[in-house]
């Protein structure tokens, strides 16, 4: 599926199987799935059916797409949520919620098993031998997504390392997560539960909301971010209640921020860096109840009351945006022709109503796709709340958004680039002296061409390391060359000078002015690789770059030295970065 093919807004609904002690206590179904769009609800008849309010009924609602009692977990992931995690990596935003009455299995569709970060699943080695992430054994749409994004990851930076290579791409991903949950309209940092005083903040011109305080960790692979999720859900508020054995109190929130830097290196592609930001919301909301269902009171009144008040806001906002976008049609007594109009006063949605709308604001109105899975208890006794439900996300579909990629781009500097390369050069230098520690007998056994060891070195998770740095260092062997052939002819040069200054008589010298084609003495002085500080002069520093820059404007070596006069590579590199910004 291409980009432009996946929807801006996924409404779904997903009906749970009865429990155990629903089958016991003999509960009956009022909700069907007819295709996989459309579900039916039927109201059984009162006893008093004269009444009209009494009588049985049954409404047909339409949906994106609709999931039976028999869904699987990775049915329902693949369907609605899967397609949109490569978006986050280019720079998309994207926030999935499910919806739903109490007990209705909201928690059950976003958590899956890691539910309430009990787990005694051990989360295995993130990596295979070769490098490549594991597929997690998890379910629900949050570890799922969070496993996936990972592993998108690691495929692009796969490809980035050929493009390193060849075009001089250098580039950066960082994942950061917060997660946090609103509990009676306060904010709680579910990665910091001691943290105080989490506000919501909302940026004056852009609008964007953020919460301050709120603790972000920066992850680096699939089983670091299941790891804080189920630290999150173990502070998570849950509770008994009558409808549901292990209730979410709170509305949990996981945003997880997906940062790529990219670079062009090399002088021939336009020396400009683009950072793309695409943020992935997932929300397992709490579910909205009645007292009567829940026979709550005391404090888990308090907090049903604070739930359906956020959810009435929300609800609320939803109804307001999807009635801004529509049209009405006007008759005229006098005509048979309908005139489209826009609403005369559409509804303005009150965000700030709530914590949960206020936090969602951006994700709801803004720029960003999405999910809405609506949960299902098919119980007879659920039909008020089942209902409720499935008119409400009939609402959703009418939502408009336009979502929007996330890119800055910046043309760079020479200096900027210049310290992009010299961090680079860094970094290859370091890995370079690590794998030679390491893999000294592997780098050996490439340049002989040893079979034996080709095939060992192939065996193994370093390999495609070892390929770049065996590039890398033919490319120093070729620079160093290049410099060994200037240093013998300005050698050359300067014993000639030399000798000619020997030769000259022996009286106080007068100023001469030297001729045009050679230097004077005091020119070639100065020639003469002074110890600089090559970071002051830019140029200098690209120079000093093994890798990209000079392979393709250093003159080929017309003959080969004879006499070495290094014989350490590391002690070659810095004097590199000397004589290169003549040859440009
Ligand atoms: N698709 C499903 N298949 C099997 N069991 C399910 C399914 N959906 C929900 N359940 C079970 O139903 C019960 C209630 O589900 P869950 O706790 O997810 O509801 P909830 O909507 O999150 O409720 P609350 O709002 O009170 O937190 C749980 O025991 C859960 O395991």
């Amino acid at each position: 599926m291409t980009e432009e093919e996946i929807p801006n807004v996924v409404v779904a609904v997903r009906l749970r199987p009865f429990t155990t002690q629903e089958v016991v206590e003999g509960h009956h179904c009022c909700c069907r799935v007819v295709g996989d769009q459309t579900v039916v609800i039927h109201k059984e008849p009162g006893a008093s059916r004269h009444l009209k309010t009494q009588q049985g009924s049954s409404n047909e609602y339409g949906y994106d797409m609709v999931f039976s009692d028999k869904a699987t977990q990775d049915e329902v992931y693949s369907r609605t949520v899967k397609n949109i995690i490569p978006t986050i990596l280019d720079g998309y935003n994207a926030t999935i919620f499910a919806y739903g009455a109490t007990g209705a299995g909201k928690t059950h569709t976003m958590m899956g098993s890691e539910r309430d970060g009990s787990s005694m699943d051990e989360l295995i080695d993130p990596e295979y031998e070769d490098g490549s992430p594991r597929a997690l054994p998890v379910d629900g749409i949050i570890p799922q997504s969070l496993s996936d994004i990972f592993r998108l990851i690691h495929e692009r930076q796969v490809d980035e390392k050929v493009l390193q290579e060849t075009e001089g791409l250098a580039s950066n991903w960082t994942v950061t997560v917060s997660y946090l949950e609103v509990y009676n309209e306060t904010i709680r940092d579910l990665l910091n539960p001691q943290a105080k005083n989490l506000q919501l903040r909302e940026h004056s011109t852009k609008g964007a909301v953020h919460v301050s305080n709120l603790k972000h960790v920066v992850v680096k692979n699939a089983v670091e971010v299941l790891q804080l999720l189920r630290q999150g859900n173990r502070n998570r508020q849950t509770k008994s209640t009558a409808a549901n054995q292990v209730s979410s109190r709170s509305h949990a929130v996981l945003q997880v921020t997906i940062k790529h830097t990219a670079s062009s290196l090399l002088l021939k592609n336009s020396p400009n860096k683009e950072i793309t930001n695409g943020k992935l919301s997932l929300i397992d909301l709490a579910g909205s109840e009645r007292a009567s269902n829940t026979q709550n009171s005391g404090a888990r009144l308090t907090e049903g009351a604070n739930i359906n008040k956020s959810l009435l806001a929300l609800a609320n906002c939803i109804n307001a945006l999807s009635t801004a976008n529509q049209n009405v049609i006007r008759r005229r007594s006098d005509s048979m022709v309908g005139i489209k109009e826009p609403r005369p006063f559409p509804t303005r949605a009150k965000f700030r109503d709530s914590k949960l709308t206020h936090l969602l604001k951006s994700s709801l109105e803004g720029d960003c796709r999405l999910v809405m899975i609506a949960n299902i208890n098919p119980s007879h006794k659920s039909f008020e709340e089942s209902h409720n439900t499935l008119k409400y996300a009939n609402r959703a579909k009418n939502i408009k958004i336009r979502p929007k990629m996330h890119v800055v781009t910046a043309e760079m500097s020479t200096v900027q680039r210049a310290d992009q390369l010299e961090a680079e050069n860094l970094t290859l230098r370091r890995e370079l002296a690590k794998r030679k520690s390491v893999d000294q007998s592997m780098i050996t056994g490439l340049s002989l061409g040893d079979a034996k060891r080709a095939k060992l070195s192939s065996a193994s998770k370093t390999d495609s390391n070892v390929h770049v740095l065996h590039r890398t260092i033919e490319k120093l062997e070729s620079e160093k060359k290049v410099l060994l052939d200037k240093v013998r002819d300005m050698e050359r040069e300067l014993s000639r000078l030399r000798v000619l200054r020997n030769q000259a008589p022996r009286t106080a010298p007068t100023p001469t002015k030297p001729s045009p084609g050679r230097p004077s003495p005091a020119r070639e002085q100065s020639r003469e690789p002074a110890p600089t500080n090559n970071s002051a002069d830019p140029r200098r520093r690209l120079s000093s770059h093994p890798v990209v820059f000079r392979s393709a404007t250093t003159p080929q070596p017309t003959s080969t030295p004879k006499r070495r006069v290094h014989s350490g590579r590391e002690s070659l590199i810095p004097r590199l970065s000397v004589g290169a910004p003549r040859t440009s």
